[in-house]
């Protein structure tokens, strides 16, 4: 049985089905995807909270990945991708017709599940997306990285060697510098796919505690295999089960008292 301190999780009992719309960052209805004729998801609605951190647990393949793609369509970039339902963000269809992709991607920014900084330094790193942009005022640009990398937990390591190869930076620093770059632009919303799975114990640590800060001013979504991670991190967990979200709550709920047979099985490891 999976062991977990209840003093882990927030008191946090919300209706999830029934979130306010000024509390509700994603709001998801009857969404399916499929890929070819492999069917990803199906039939998926749930709410998003602003301001929390909400994670996706699952055996591998049930599609979590996917759904989180969805949330800023990076599976737009996917042949063969074909998506039905709907999905809000802040009560605007993100799929509709006309949408600017690229003004969504910067309001939903995304980081994977390997460190992928450019060879560049660590400063440009920072600044990339305000580049591509058009921004290039000296002080601005100075403001975002100390902005940026102070958000991330990285500033007191790195501040003495901007002009560094960020390729020089440990796998942790790294994935901060990551998350560093994604904030650098200012988004409402940060994905994240797996952040923490090639890194060691101490680096994990990091980021989770970095995650738990960024809710302040962040909608967090969390893509993880760990379960413990989940408990750690987030406020609400779903789960899901080859392409069908089974059970959707706030973790503390999920992981103790959870609703459904498939749920329990996953969590307790008798499945998975
Ligand atoms: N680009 C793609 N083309 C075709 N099929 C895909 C593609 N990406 C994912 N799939 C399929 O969609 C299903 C869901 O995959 P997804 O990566 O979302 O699952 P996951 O839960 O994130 O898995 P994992 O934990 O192993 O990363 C799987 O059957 C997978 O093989």
């Amino acid at each position: 049985m999976l062991s977990l301190d209840t003093d882990l999780f927030s008191a946090n009992h919300q209706d999830l089905a029934n979130l306010a719309p000024e509390q509700t960052a994603f709001s998801i209805s009857d969404l399916s995807l499929c890929y070819g004729k492999t069917q990803a998801l199906t039939g998926i609605s749930m709410k998003i909270p602003k301001n929390q951190i909400t994670a996706f647990i699952g055996p591998s393949g049930c599609g979590k990945s996917t759904l989180l793609r969805c949330l800023n369509r990076m599976n737009d970039l996917i042949e063969d991708c074909h998506i039905d339902g709907k999905i809000e963000l802040d009560g605007a269809d993100i799929y509709r017709r006309r949408v600017d992709v690229a003004a969504l991607r910067r309001k939903v920014g995304m980081v994977f599940q390997r460190p992928n900084p450019f060879p560049k330094s660590i400063y440009e790193n920072v600044i990339y997306g305000l580049r591509l942009q058009g921004i290039n005022d000296r002080r601005r640009l100075d403001e975002a990285v100390e902005k940026g990398l102070k958000a991330a937990a990285l500033w007191d390591e790195v501040k003495d060697r901007l002009g560094r190869s960020a390729l020089e930076l440990s796998g942790g620093q790294q994935q901060r510098l990551v998350i560093a770059r994604a904030l650098a632009i200012e988004p409402k919303v940060l994905l994240l796919d797996e952040p923490t799975s090639a890194l060691d114990p101490l680096s994990t640590l990091v980021i989770e505690e970095l995650l738990t800060g960024l809710k302040r001013n962040y909608t967090v979504v969390i893509v993880t295999h760990n379960m413990q991670q989940a408990a750690r991190v987030s406020d609400n967990t779903a789960y899901m089960y080859m392409g069908e979200l089974i059970e959707y709550s706030d973790t503390n709920t999920l992981f103790t008292t959870p609703a459904i047979k498939s749920t329990e099985d996953y969590i307790t490891g008798r499945m998975g």
